[in-house]
């Protein structure tokens, strides 16, 4: 939401980038905007002369005042970012399903951070990121409490569907539409007003060729997209275009992706990023992990150093195993062996 800090913080050319709607109003109030871009609003009136401002019958306070009702409702009618202020979310213990009571304590998770979830088939990993998309308030099987900035989540925010605070990557990418790729990114930018749509349909295009293994094509229909570039087009697609800040993805590891461009783009564009898996190369991509055993939080840990310096060498195994997949794809013989890459 827009207030009078960020006005008073931001150039006019700033607050332009994150609200191009805002130009015209601007226009329409007489505002300069080549003039003002590189001044915060408040300076730029200062600098107008008080005739002409008494002559166009602009009052610097009543302006900014409207400017900010302007926004806010534009952002409210659009459905915009209105979750731009989650910076956290918390989760509070629960019970497993022997109703023994869960002992981590809380958890709290930021901005731009990844947690992995790991645990046995069945063991309740799938369940943790429903509690966390429902906004689990004391009211699903595991009794979880999920807190967005400390307080729970409001009626509003839990229900609503314009509005939401998570983006759910799941494990069916099954496309039932009749579109082609660009119709579909197409479809998704314009249900977000972006402004920029050629420019926002060619970024995710291009993010998710680099994310999938085989490139496809802008006119390639999206039921004939492989499962790894689904999948890719949908990370792409999330990274950049969703508003919500809280990215939830249930195995990533079979979709023949690149799992670390994945992650980068997802953390880059300041999510927050939970996913379960089994795979450690993922895991250990993750700023920590949960471990879940008989659907409770049995620990929380830290990946460390030492782990992280692991993680190259599994990267370097999966490469082995990548290539190995390539070759046979591409009908090669494997009597070459391998050589693991030093690192
Ligand atoms: N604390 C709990 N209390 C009661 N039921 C639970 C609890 N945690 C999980 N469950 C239930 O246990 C079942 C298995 O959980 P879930 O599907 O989340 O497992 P998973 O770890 O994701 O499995 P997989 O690795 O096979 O995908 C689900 O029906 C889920 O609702």
């Amino acid at each position: 939401m827009m207030d009078k800090n960020m006005i008073k913080n931001n150039k006019v050319g700033e607050l332009l980038e994150r609200y191009p709607f805002i130009e015209e109003f601007l226009k329409d109030h007489l505002v300069d905007i080549q003039e003002a871009s590189d001044l915060t609003l408040g300076a730029y009136l200062n600098l107008m002369d008080p005739e002409v401002l008494e002559e166009k019958a602009i009052i610097p306070d009543d302006l900014i005042e409207s400017l900010i009702s302007y926004t806010n409702q534009m952002i409210d009618f659009l459905g915009l970012e209105e979750e731009s202020g989650v910076h956290s979310i918390t989760l509070l213990p629960g019970i497993n399903k022997h109703k023994v009571g869960e002992t981590f304590g809380e958890l709290q998770i930021n901005r731009g951070e990844i947690i992995s979830i790991v645990g046995p088939t069945g063991s309740g990993k799938s369940r943790l990121l429903a509690d966390i998309e429902w906004g689990a308030n004391g009211d699903t099987p595991t009794k979880r409490t999920v807190l967005v900035n400390g307080e729970p989540m409001d009626i509003e925010s839990r229900f609503s569907s314009g509005r939401k605070l998570v983006a759910q990557l799941s494990q069916n990418m099954n496309f039932v539409m009749d579109l082609s790729v660009e119709e579909f990114i197409e479809l998704h930018a314009k249900s977000r007003l972006v402004e920029n749509e050629g420019e926002v349909i060619q970024k995710i295009f291009k993010k998710a060729n680099e994310l999938a293994g085989e490139q496809f094509e802008l006119t390639t229909p999206i039921t004939s997209l492989s499962g790894g570039q689904s999948r890719a087009l949908m990370i792409a697609d999330t990274a950049i275009l969703s508003t919500s800040p809280i990215v939830l993805i249930d195995e990533i590891e079979n979709a023949g992706i690149d799992r670390k461009k994945a992650l980068d783009l997802l953390v880059g564009e300041e999510k927050i990023v939970l996913m379960a898996t089994h795979d450690p190369i993922l895991a250990l991509m993750g700023d920590k992990r949960i471990i879940i055993s008989n659907g409770g939080i049995d620990k929380v840990m830290d990946i460390t150093e030492k782990e992280k310096s692991i993680l190259h060498k599994l990267e370097a195994l999966d490469d082995v195993i990548q290539d190995m997949r390539t070759k046979l794809r591409y009908g090669k013989d494997l009597e070459a062996g391998f050589e693991i890459k030093k690192v």
